[in-house]
C-alpha cells in the first residue's frame, strides 16, 4: 500500500505538487493521470525518496522509502528508461543491481525471460531501442519481486505486442495482491489496465475513484442510429425530447432516449433502422472533459502577449 498525506513540493515560486493526499491500495491497478506538468513524476519521486517534500509525507507499506535496507525488494520502480548505463550489458546491469540488493543472481535470468530480453542480454544497453530500454527498466523494477510496483509511463516506446504484455503483467501483479501504481497518458490503454484512477491537475488531486465510476460520471453516453430516413427520424426523436447530433457520415448521435425507446418510436412510424448502438462514454472523454479547461489555460500561458500565430 502507498499512503500519501499532504504531500507538497515547491520549486521557488512554482508549486509542483500541492497538498496531495491519496492511498494506493494493494490488489488493484491504480492509474495516475494528469496533463503534462501536473506533478505526477514529482509525486512518484517523492514516494521513492528521490525528491524531498516541502511538506507532507509518503509511506510505502507503512514506512518511508528511505527506511528500507533493500528497497528493490519492497518497491519496484520505473521512472526513466534512459537511466540505463550505456556501456554495460543488460545482464551486467541487472547482476550488479541484484548484488547490491542481496538478490540471488539466478533472478537475473528469470526477469530477462519475463521482459523478453534474454536474447539481447549480453549486448550493450547503449545500443538498445527505446522499447528495449523500457523493458530493461521494467526488469530492474521486477528484480526484487517487490509487493509494490510504481511505473511512470511504462508503455512509452513499446510496440503493440509490448503494450499488451505490460497490461497483462500489471493485471497479473495486482491479482497476486501487489500494489500497482502506474502513470500514463494513453487513455485507451489505461481503461483496459486500471481499476482505479487518480487524476492530478496543477499539482492537486481532482479525481480519486474507480475507472467505472469516473467514466460513468464524466463521459457522455449516447445512442448511435443509422437509418436511410435520418432527417425524419431526427425530427421524430427531437419531438420526443432527445438531443440529436448528425455525425459527419450522416449517422445520428442521440442523447436523452434509451436505445429501446428509439427502436420502438422508429418502428411505430415505419422508419427502417440499419444500426442502433448504445455507446458508452470512454475514459478519454471523461478525462478530457475535466482537464480541458487546464489544457486551454496552459496553452494560453505559453503564448506571449502580442505573439502572432
Ligand atoms: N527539478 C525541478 N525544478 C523545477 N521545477 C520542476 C522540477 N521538477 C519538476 N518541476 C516542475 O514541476 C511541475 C510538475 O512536473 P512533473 O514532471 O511532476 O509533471 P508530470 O505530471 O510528471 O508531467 P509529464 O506528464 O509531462 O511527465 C512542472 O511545472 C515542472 O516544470
Amino acid at each position: 500500500m502507498i499512503e500519501v498525506r499532504g504531500l507538497t513540493k515547491r520549486y521557488g515560486a512554482r508549486v509542483a505538487v500541492d497538498d496531495v493526499t491519496f492511498t494506493v491500495e494493494p490488489g488493484r491497478v491504480t492509474g495516475f493521470l494528469g496533463p503534462n506538468g501536473s506533478g505526477k513524476s514529482t509525486t512518484m519521486r517523492m514516494i521513492l525518496g528521490l525528491v524531498a517534500p516541502t511538506a507532507g509525507h509518503a509511506l510505502v507499506d507503512g514506512r518511508p522509502h528511505r527506511a528500507f535496507d533493500r528497497p528493490l525488494r519492497r518497491v519496484g520502480a520505473l521512472l526513466d528508461a534512459d537511466a540505463v548505463p550505456a556501456g554495460r550489458s543488460a545482464y551486467h546491469h541487472l547482476a550488479s543491481i541484484a548484488a547490491s540488493n542481496d538478490i540471488a543472481r539466478g533472478r537475473v535470468d528469470e526477469v530477462l525471460d519475463v521482459v523478453g530480453l534474454r536474447a539481447a542480454a549480453r549486448r550493450r544497453a547503449g545500443g538498445f531501442s527505446l522499447g528495449m530500454r523500457q523493458r530493461l527498466g521494467i526488469a530492474v523494477a521486477l528484480l526484487g519481486d517487490p509487493p509494490v510496483l510504481l511505473l511512470d509511463e511504462p508503455v512509452n516506446g513499446l510496440d503493440p505486442d509490448g503494450v499488451r504484455w505490460i497490461r497483462t503483467l500489471l493485471r497479473k501483479s495486482a491479482a497476486e495482491g501487489r500494489t500497482v501504481f502506474v502513470a500514463g497518458h494513453l487513455m485507451s490503454e489505461m481503461a483496459l489496465t486500471a481499476d482505479h484512477v487518480i487524476v492530478l491537475s496543477r499539482g492537486r488531486v481532482i479525481v480519486d475513484t474507480t475507472i467505472a465510476e469516473f467514466v460513468r460520471g464524466g463521459a457522455r453516453g449516447d445512442v448511435l442510429v443509422r437509418s436511410p430516413y435520418g432527417p425524419r427520424l431526427s425530427a421524430l426523436l427531437t419531438a420526443r425530447g432527445a438531443t440529436v447530433t448528425v455525425e459527419p457520415d450522416g449517422a445520428l448521435a442521440v442523447e436523452g432516449l434509451a436505445y429501446s425507446r428509439i427502436g420502438e418510436l422508429a418502428a411505430g412510424e415505419g422508419l427502417v433502422i440499419h444500426e442502433l448502438v448504445a455507446r458508452q462514454g470512454s475514459l478519454e472523454e471523461a478525462y478530457l472533459r475535466i482537464t480541458e479547461p487546464e489544457a486551454v489555460h496552459r496553452a494560453a500561458d505559453g503564448v506571449p502577449d502580442g505573439a502572432g500565430a
